[in-house]
């Protein structure tokens, strides 16, 4: 199964940034890809103040168009995520997931919302504008099933259990981290959950805009379920392609069956 992570830059415009993924989704297509992957707020400025401003319905533009590009080549499209606004008017940070046919496959709504106050660092309140979604994702393809969760969901271990109890061999993770917690964290986060789950990760993010204020880490990655890195950006826009050997997950709990040793009455 081949993957392509499409590190771009969220442009000045929604419309920019929408032809800029939708190029990436074509390069991702033209490479073989079967799964083209998006970073966290692709379309918008991450700023608390942005989010109403770009929040969508589930039928809005950016969900036809990305809808519309993952039919026409045919591919499993992560749609990063967008700011979606429901009929109460309550705004979530969502990932569309589509199928090769267009249709929708999955939903996730970000259900860890991202407040820090890191002192002489970084400052964040997702929960200042944001609702939490209430769920975990799991959803079906032809390669067997596979997780989906949104940035700051990483450094909940709990989620991913319920994932990988669903059966999830790889998880999706359109995230956006900082120059603060990025070169800390991001990737210790992917290569811990990768190996405590015995999963393939992929997290993509945006490139860097040092226009920006909040300046995204960058540094899109894959880990495979040994817990290596196949594959990282740095912090420029690139589009990252690569092969993932799914049975590598059997192997791996067969040599290792930690997923088995679990004590859960311990716990
Ligand atoms: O957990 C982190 O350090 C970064 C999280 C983040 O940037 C986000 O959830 O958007």
């Amino acid at each position: 199964m081949k993957v392509s992570l499409i590190q771009m830059k969220v442009q000045k415009t929604k419309e920019e940034s929408l032809l800029a993924a939708e190029n990436g989704i074509r390069q991702a297509a033209d490479a073989g890809a079967d799964f083209a992957v998006l970073p966290e707020m692709f379309a918008c400025p991450y700023e608390t103040s942005g989010f109403p401003l770009y929040a969508e319905a589930e039928d809005g533009e950016s969900v036809l168009r990305l809808s519309a590009a993952a039919k026409k080549h045919q591919i499993y499209l992560v749609g990063g995520s967008i700011p979606e606004c429901d009929k109460e008017g309550r705004i979530y940070n969502t990932s569309f997931l589509f199928g090769r046919d267009g249709g929708l496959l999955a939903r996730h709504r970000k259900a860890h919302l991202f407040d820090i106050d890191i002192k002489g660092g970084q400052f964040f309140k997702e929960s200042a504008v944001l609702t939490a979604g209430d769920s975990a994702t799991v959803f079906p393809t032809e390669f067997g099933p596979m997780g989906l969760c949104i940035c700051y969901d990483i450094r909940f271990p709990e989620l991913f259990r319920v994932m990988v109890d669903q059966g999830a061999l790889v998880v999706f993770c359109p995230a956006a981290f900082n120059r603060t917690t990025g070169p800390k964290h991001w990737e210790l986060l992917f290569r811990s959950r990768a190996v405590d789950n015995q999963i393939f990760m992929v997290g993509a993010a945006p490139a860097a805009d040092e226009t920006a204020s909040y300046i995204s880490y960058g540094h899109s990655i894959i880990v495979s379920p040994w817990g290596e890195i196949l594959s990282q950006a740095g912090e420029q826009e690139t589009i990252l392609t690569e092969e993932l050997d799914l049975s590598q997950v059997a192997e791996v709990r067969e040599q290792l069956p930690l997923l088995k040793h679990r004590r859960p009455e311990l716990y």
